[in-house]
């Protein structure tokens, strides 16, 4: 059987001021820093320890992983940085604060571009100064891969590869990994491990900083899976994350 460990980054300032974020690289709030060290302290706890991990190319995700292996006296791990693991792009709904767009466009529309499967949200414009043609992180990427707004579904088409080619074989070749994401390039993951159908990954939401630890045949089809932690605490955290697109 093999384990690897998931993890969404601690809290962020834009979701502690509720905005859409997707590739914005927001930091880390006082709150998500303690998140990432006591994700450490559980981890260290229980037991675990790991060979490589991963992240994404933005800092939340980062200084999390930075943060928990802090905690866990393992700053040495080799650690590869993957734009693939990037939080799904919110097109032009970045800034915008998830409450007041659902007053505005209704609860429903934001649920879908929030959580359907293959309805992306409304494209920023290809001269808008917030794509990232040219930022320098996605330099080794073809100008056409980098997103101007992302679904779901466009989300699993480059995580999907990131798992198949870099993730998997690691795991097969028995390293323990620990891997720092975002919300939706966790869903997008687990969807497609779990094979959850397009209407029920709806239903799936992700809390920041506690780490998901998922068990694995040999096949790497998932046995079991759980978050390690104060399970009261992390059921609120995923009502919450639930909810963060509600008008209020
Ligand atoms: O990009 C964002 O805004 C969040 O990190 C994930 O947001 P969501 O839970 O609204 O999809």
């Amino acid at each position: 059987m093999y384990k690897i460990v998931f993890m969404r980054h601690g809290e962020s300032t834009w979701n502690l001021d509720n905005r859409f974020t997707g590739w914005t690289d927001v930091d880390l709030t006082e709150k998500g820093v303690r998140e990432a060290r006591s994700a450490g302290t559980v981890l260290k706890e229980a037991g675990f320890s790991f060979d490589l991990a991963y992240t994404s190319v933005l800092k939340r995700a980062i200084r999390t992983l930075w943060l928990t292996l802090d905690e866990m006296d393992m700053m040495w791990l080799p650690i590869k940085n993957d734009w693939r693991l990037n939080e799904r792009h919110y097109g032009a709904l970045q800034g915008l604060d998830k409450a007041e767009t659902a007053a505005k466009y209704g609860d429903a529309q934001v649920l879908v571009w929030r959580r359907s499967y293959d309805t992306p949200p409304p494209p920023l414009a290809a001269d808008d100064p917030r794509n990232s043609f040219n930022d320098p992180r996605y330099a080794n990427v073809a100008k056409e891969s980098i997103p101007l707004t992302e679904c779901l579904k466009d989300t699993v088409a480059r995580v999907m590869p990131a798992w198949d080619e870099e993730i998997a074989p690691a795991i097969r070749a028995g390293k323990q990994i620990l891997i720092s994401a975002h919300g939706n390039s966790l869903r997008a993951l687990i969807k497609m491990l779990d094979g959850i159908s397009d209407e029920d990954i709806v239903g799936l939401n992700i809390p920041n900083g506690q780490p998901l630890v998922y068990e694995l045949d040999a096949e790497l089809k998932p046995i079991r899976h759980y978050y390690l932690g104060d399970q009261e605490a992390i059921a609120a955290a995923v009502a919450a994350v639930a909810n963060q697109g509600k008008a209020r």
